[in-house]
Formats: structure tokens, C-alpha cells, sequence
């Protein structure tokens, strides 16, 4: 059964989170997490150490499955019920640290191999490019700001330019949402800047649920802010509301100097 409840599911929800528990050798990451998120949205998650945020991204791509809890999808489809490659297929695109960018190919076919992501590796990189892939390449190219990189290959790009990359490489295939885990970490103040500025473009036409650590760059550029704790949400709101909210300061902005440093 995908059909949810129609009591607890909201018109139009892109993700809904019920309840969700995630055990590792009887240690739970998450503990009753409930969660959702809107179509359109750009939510920041924060939260302490070990709070559970990458196990929560973890649980929306399927890397990991839940020991309870239920998670939709666009309101009908179960996602602990769906592998990983079909939450890919479904749009859900998913950043992770490990670079996966290929070092020796450009940057433009770093992007063409995405875009033809079904065909083997070989046939991605023979088959002629249509005019329409090329302009969808083109308008990528602009998006992540490496128009004038092109041709470079993709090993020769500074930290930040590669993560812009794989970023692009993730929206070239158009997923509805898209998840980010520290999207800024290791990266200049420049590059930091362009990367929130990014996100804002990203997210006139995608959802966007990304962790971050650095409070200074959730103020600049966080719309909506979840704090997580202990394996569950401990609040949510604007980051004004959030820096108001005592639970936050006790649990999270009173350990902010670690963070900040
Ligand atoms: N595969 C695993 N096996 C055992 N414990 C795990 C595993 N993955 C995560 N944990 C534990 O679950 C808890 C939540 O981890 P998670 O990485 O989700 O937190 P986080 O909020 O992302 O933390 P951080 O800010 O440090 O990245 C931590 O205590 C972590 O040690």
C-alpha cells in the first residue's frame, strides 16, 4: 500500500517523514524523526554533531532503510520501499563528499556523461551531441559558473570549481530535489559566497534539503531553517525563530564557537 493516510498527509508535500527510526547496532541515529518538505522549498538542516543529518539524507536517497517510521515521496510512493538507483530515477539527486567527478575528461564531458547517464561509459562518450544537449550543456555551464572552463579538464579545477561541477553534473539529469551535504566545506570565502548564491539559482527551479555546518553561512543564505538533535527535529522556522528558540541555543548555538571556528 503507497497511499498515505489522508489525515497526515498535506496537500502537495514533496517528502513526508513519519516517526522514523534508524538503528546501527542498537545505537538509533534517528529517533521518531518526523519531517516534511514542500515543493519549491531551499531548507537548511543543522543541528550538533551526531545530530543525524547525513542519516537523514541518507534515509531520502536509500542508502540507509529505516527499522520504523514510514517516508513519501510526492505523497504516494514509499521510498524505504524503492533501491537507490530507482530514488535517482523518482529525482531525488544526491551530493556526496566523495568526489565523483572524472579527473582526465573536461568539464564539458564530465556534464555530457551525466546528461547520457544510461548508456555505458563508451557509447556516452562517441555518441554525437544533439544541438538540444548542447544548449542544455550550455545553460549548466552558466548555471554553475565554469562557462569559461569549459575545456579544462576536470583534475585541473580549484576544490570549489569541482564541487561546482558535480553539482551540475546532478542537475544536468533535472532531479525534483536535490540533497547537499556541506556543499561549502573546505572552500575559500569566495567560492563559499558563489556556492550560496548557487543554491538560490538552484532553487528557483528545484527543492533543496542541504546540510551545513557553518552558522555564518546558514544566516546569509538560509529561506527555511530545521534544527536537529538527537536523532529527531528539535525546531524549525526562520533563522530569527530559530536563534529566539532557547531548546536551540541550550542544544546548539551555545556550542556555536566549536562550529564557527
Ligand atoms: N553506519 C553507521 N554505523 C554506526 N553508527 C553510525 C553510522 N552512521 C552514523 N552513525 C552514528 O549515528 C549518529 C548520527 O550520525 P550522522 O552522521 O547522521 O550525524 P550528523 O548530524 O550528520 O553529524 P555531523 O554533523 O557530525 O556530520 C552519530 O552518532 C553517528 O556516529
Amino acid at each position: 500500500m503507497n497511499e498515505p493516510s489522508p489525515s497526515l498527509a498535506a496537500e502537495g508535500e514533496l517528502i513526508r517523514v513519519e516517526d522514523v527510526e534508524v538503528a546501527f547496532d542498537g545505537f538509533k541515529a534517528l529517533r521518531g524523526l518526523s519531517f516534511t518538505l514542500m515543493p519549491a522549498e531551499l531548507r537548511f538542516l543543522i543541528g550538533p554533531n551526531g545530530a543525524g543529518k547525513t542519516t537523514l539524507l541518507d534515509v531520502l536517497c536509500g542508502k540507509v532503510k529505516p527499522t520504523r517510521g514510514t517516508v513519501r515521496y510526492q505523497g504516494h510512493i514509499d521510498l524505504t520501499r524503492q533501491q537507490e538507483h530507482q530514488i535517482v530515477q523518482l529525482g531525488i539527486g544526491r551530493k556526496f563528499q566523495a568526489p565523483s567527478i572524472f579527473s582526465t575528461l573536461t568539464v564539458e564531458e564530465n556534464l555530457l556523461l551525466s546528461m547520457r547517464q544510461r548508456r555505458g561509459l563508451l557509447s556516452s562518450l562517441t555518441a554525437r551531441t544533439t544541438s538540444a544537449q548542447r544548449s542544455k550543456m550550455r545553460e549548466h555551464l552558466e548555471l554553475i559558473g565554469l562557462a569559461g572552463k569549459a575545456l579544462h579538464k576536470a583534475g585541473s579545477l580549484s576544490h570549489g570549481e569541482k564541487q561546482w561541477l558535480e553539482i551540475g553534473m546532478l542537475l544536468i539529469q533535472e532531479p525534483e530535489l536535490l540533497l547537499l551535504d556541506e556543499p561549502a566545506a573546505g572552500m575559500t570565502d569566495s567560492e563559499t559566497e558563489k556556492t550560496g548564491e548557487l543554491l538560490h539559482k538552484i532553487n528557483d527551479r528545484q527543492t533543496v534539503l542541504v546540510v551545513v555546518h557553518d552558522m555564518e553561512f546558514v544566516r546569509r543564505f538560509a529561506k527555511t531553517v530545521t534544527v536537529m538533535h538527537e536523532g529527531s527535529v528539535l525546531c524549525e522556522g526562520t533563522m530569527d525563530e530559530i536563534q529566539a528558540d532557547d531548546k536551540v541555543a541550550e542544544v546548539y548555538l551555545g556550542r556555536r564557537g566549536e562550529r564557527d571556528a
